[in-house]
C-alpha cells in the first residue's frame, strides 16, 4: 500500500479493509443474483463465485449506492438554491486496471448490483476499447504494436463522449470494438441515453493524457468521474492469467475462422504460451508499467487481488 511514514506512525491516504471487515459492511444485504447470472457476467478465465461477490462486490455496490444517493441529494439542494430545474446527470464510475486483470467482470458485476439497488437505477456500461483508433489508422501511424497505449485511442472523442453524457445530453453514441476482429466495428454504436449511472471501463481511464505539444490538457477524463475503482494484482499473477486466457481463447474464440487471432488456433500449448508471453511482454507490460500502474493512486478504491483472483484487501481513499 502506498503510504508515507512520519516518525513512527505510518500515514496513508487509504483506509484499508481486509476481507472479513469489508464483507461485514454488507452483512444482511441479499445477493441479487444467482450462479447462472454470475456465469453470464464473468469473463473467460476469471475465477469468481457467489461468496466472492458477497464478500467484495456487494459491499462496494452498497458504498456506491450511498455515494449515488448523496450526489442526488446534493443536486436537488443545489437546484433549490439556484432556482434551477435541470435534470440530474449520470453518476459516472470508472473501472481501471491492466489487460487481463478482470476489469470487465468487475464492471459488469457493479452494473448488475447497482441496478438492483435502491430505486432500481438504470445503469449503462461502456468500455473504452470502442474509442481505439481503427487498425488501419494505427498501422499507418506505426502504432499497431501499441494497442492500449494512450496514443492508440481517440482521446478527444472519448472526452467529447463523456462531456456530453455529463452535460445531460440524451442518446450519446459510443463506438464499439470487437475482440474477435481485433478492430473497431464499422457503423455499430452503443447509445447512452441519460442513465442514472454510467460505468466506464478501460485500461487508461485514469490517465491525465498528453498533448502532442507536451502541454498538459485542459480537460481530463477524470474531471467527469464521480468515483473510480482500480483493479490491482501482482504483475506476475496478471501475466499468468493473460497466458491462461490466451490458451483458453485458442480453443474458443480463436477457433472462429474469421477471428483475427485464428492464426494462433493451431499452435501447440508451448507455442501458444510463448506467443502469449511475447504479446504480454512487448505490449501489455510496458503499457502497464508506464501508463496504468502510475494512475492507481488516483483511484478512490483499489481492489487488491491475489493469485487465485480473490480480492485480499480493499483500499479506500479517505478523501
Ligand atoms: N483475443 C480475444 N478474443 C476474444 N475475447 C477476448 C480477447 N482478448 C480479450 N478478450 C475478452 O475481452 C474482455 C476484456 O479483456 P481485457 O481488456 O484484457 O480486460 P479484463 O481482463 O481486465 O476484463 C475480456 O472479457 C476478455 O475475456
Ligand atoms: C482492447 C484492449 C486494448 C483493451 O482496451 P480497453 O477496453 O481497456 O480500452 C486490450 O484488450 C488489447 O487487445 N490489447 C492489445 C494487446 C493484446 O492483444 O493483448
Amino acid at each position: 500500500m502506498s503510504g508515507v511514514t512520519a516518525g513512527t506512525r505510518a500515514i496513508s491516504p487509504y483506509a484499508v479493509f481486509d476481507r472479513a471487515s469489508w464483507r461485514a459492511l454488507a452483512a444482511g444485504s441479499a445477493l441479487p443474483l444467482d450462479e447462472r447470472e454470475l456465469a453470464s457476467l464473468k469473463s473467460l478465465g476469471d475465477r469468481i463465485d457467489l461468496d466472492e461477490v458477497a464478500t467484495v462486490y456487494l459491499p462496494l455496490a452498497g458504498l456506491l449506492n450511498l455515494h449515488v444517493e448523496a450526489s442526488r441529494g446534493l443536486w436537488e439542494a443545489r437546484n433549490r438554491f439556484l432556482g434551477d430545474a435541470s435534470a440530474k446527470v449520470p453518476y459516472v464510475i470508472a473501472v481501471a486496471g491492466s489487460v487481463a486483470v478482470g476489469k470487465s467482470t468487475t464492471a459488469r458485476l457493479l452494473q448488475t448490483l447497482l441496478a438492483a439497488g435502491p430505486g432500481a437505477p438504470r445503469v449503462d456500461l461502456v468500455t473504452t476499447d470502442g474509442f481505439l483508433l481503427p487498425n488501419a489508422v494505427l498501422e499507418a501511424r506505426g502504432l499497431l504494436g501499441r494497442k492500449g497505449f494512450p496514443e492508440s485511442y481517440d482521446r478527444r472523442a472519448l472526452i467529447r463522449f463523456l462531456s456530453e453524457v455529463k452535460s445531460g445530453r440524451g442518446r450519446v453514441s459510443a463506438p464499439l470494438y470487437s475482440h474477435s476482429s481485433y478492430d473497431v466495428v464499422d457503423d455499430a454504436t452503443q447509445d447512452v441515453d441519460r442513465p442514472d449511472i454510467l460505468v466506464l471501463e478501460g485500461l487508461n481511464v485514469l490517465q491525465a493524457g498528453r498533448r502532442a505539444d507536451g502541454r498538459a490538457p485542459e480537460v481530463f477524463l477524470s474531471d467527469f468521474f464521480d468515483f473510480s475503482v482500480y483493479v490491482d494484482a501482482a504483475e506476475s499473477d496478471i501475466q499468468e492469467w493473460y497466458v491462461e486466457r490466451f490458451l483458453a481463447l485458442r480453443r474458443t474464440a480463436f477457433a472462429d475462422t474469421s477471428a483475427y487471432f485464428h492464426r494462433f488456433a493451431d499452435l501447440s500449448d508451448e507455442q501458444a504460451r510463448q506467443t502469449a508471453l511475447e504479446i504480454w511482454r512487448s505490449v501489455n507490460v510496458p503499457n502497464l508499467r508506464e501508463n496504468i500502474v502510475p494512475t492507481r493512486s488516483r483511484a478512490r478504491a483499489v481492489l487488491q487481488k491475489a493469485a487465485d483472483h480473490s480480492v485480499r484487501r480493499v483500499l479506500l481513499r479517505k478523501i
